[in-house]
């Protein structure tokens, strides 16, 4: 019988993190005054280079038990200067609902060929009503279909009773095609730190934080 455990022990050693060519160190003297334009770039950066699935991330919260939860979510905006990470949820979900307990929220981007992590800490806030409504019509027809189903991380009796509330949300939206999710959320994170980090095959990975100080930021580098 395979030892699964000594087989992925071997596994997880033959495949060392970021072993593989990542971009030179970068400039940490050469930044903007903000994170949110630097951020800007390293994600125009992974976006331009393919990383797959750049703009997601892993939303960190505080369940309503007080325990650590998080999954991923994808960004929709961003607001460099003031510092708003925006991406879009269901009210009704156990992170929509975890939020409206204790708003503070963090953001965990890994973009693995570049080798590269940006942790954003702060406490989100919703988008107004109407901008809410007019970009969950911008949305793709499943996605708003996906949307009007809801009841999302409920226990699921069978595919069939998917199945079932999929192809109803779909004929009433063909129905009213501008029907709004009244749920639905626009939840931006204004962050209060944020934290580029560049990783190293030699492992003399480079960190810088910014910490919000009055109206601006304080920039410092991190030991790694
Ligand atoms: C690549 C990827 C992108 C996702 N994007 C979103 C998103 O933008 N919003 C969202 O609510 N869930 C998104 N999900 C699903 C969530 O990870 C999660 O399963 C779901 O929101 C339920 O989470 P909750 O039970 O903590 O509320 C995404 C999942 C993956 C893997």
């Amino acid at each position: 019988m395979t030892d699964r455990r000594s087989e992925l022990r071997e596994l997880l050693y033959a495949h060392p993190a970021m072993a593989r060519e990542l971009p030179p160190a970068f400039d940490t003297a050469a930044v903007p005054d903000g994170p949110g334009e630097l951020f800007a770039d390293w994600l125009i950066g992974a976006l331009r280079d393919g990383v797959p699935d750049a703009q997601t991330a892993v939303l960190a919260t505080t369940g309503l038990d007080g325990a650590p939860d998080g999954r991923v979510v994808a960004l929709r905006e961003l607001d460099p200067e003031p510092g708003l990470w925006w991406f879009h949820a269901d009210a009704r979900s156990p992170k929509g609902r975890q939020l409206a307990a204790d708003p503070r929220a963090a953001l965990t981007f890994y973009w693995p060929a570049l080798g590269r992590q940006v942790r954003v800490r702060g406490t989100v806030e919703a988008a107004p009503v109407e901008r809410t409504a007019a970009a969950f019509r911008e949305l793709s027809p499943k996605s708003r279909t996906a949307a009007l189903v809801g009841r999302q991380s409920e226990p699921l009796a069978g595919p069939e009773r998917f199945d079932r509330a999929w192809r109803e949300a779909d004929r009433e939206l063909a129905g009213q095609p501008e029907l709004v999710v009244a749920e639905y959320r626009q939840y931006g994170v204004r962050a209060v730190e944020v934290e580029f980090w560049q990783g190293s095959f030699d492992r003399r990975h480079q960190r810088l934080a910014y910490r919000r100080a009055g109206e601006g930021w304080r920039r410092e580098l991190l030991w790694p």
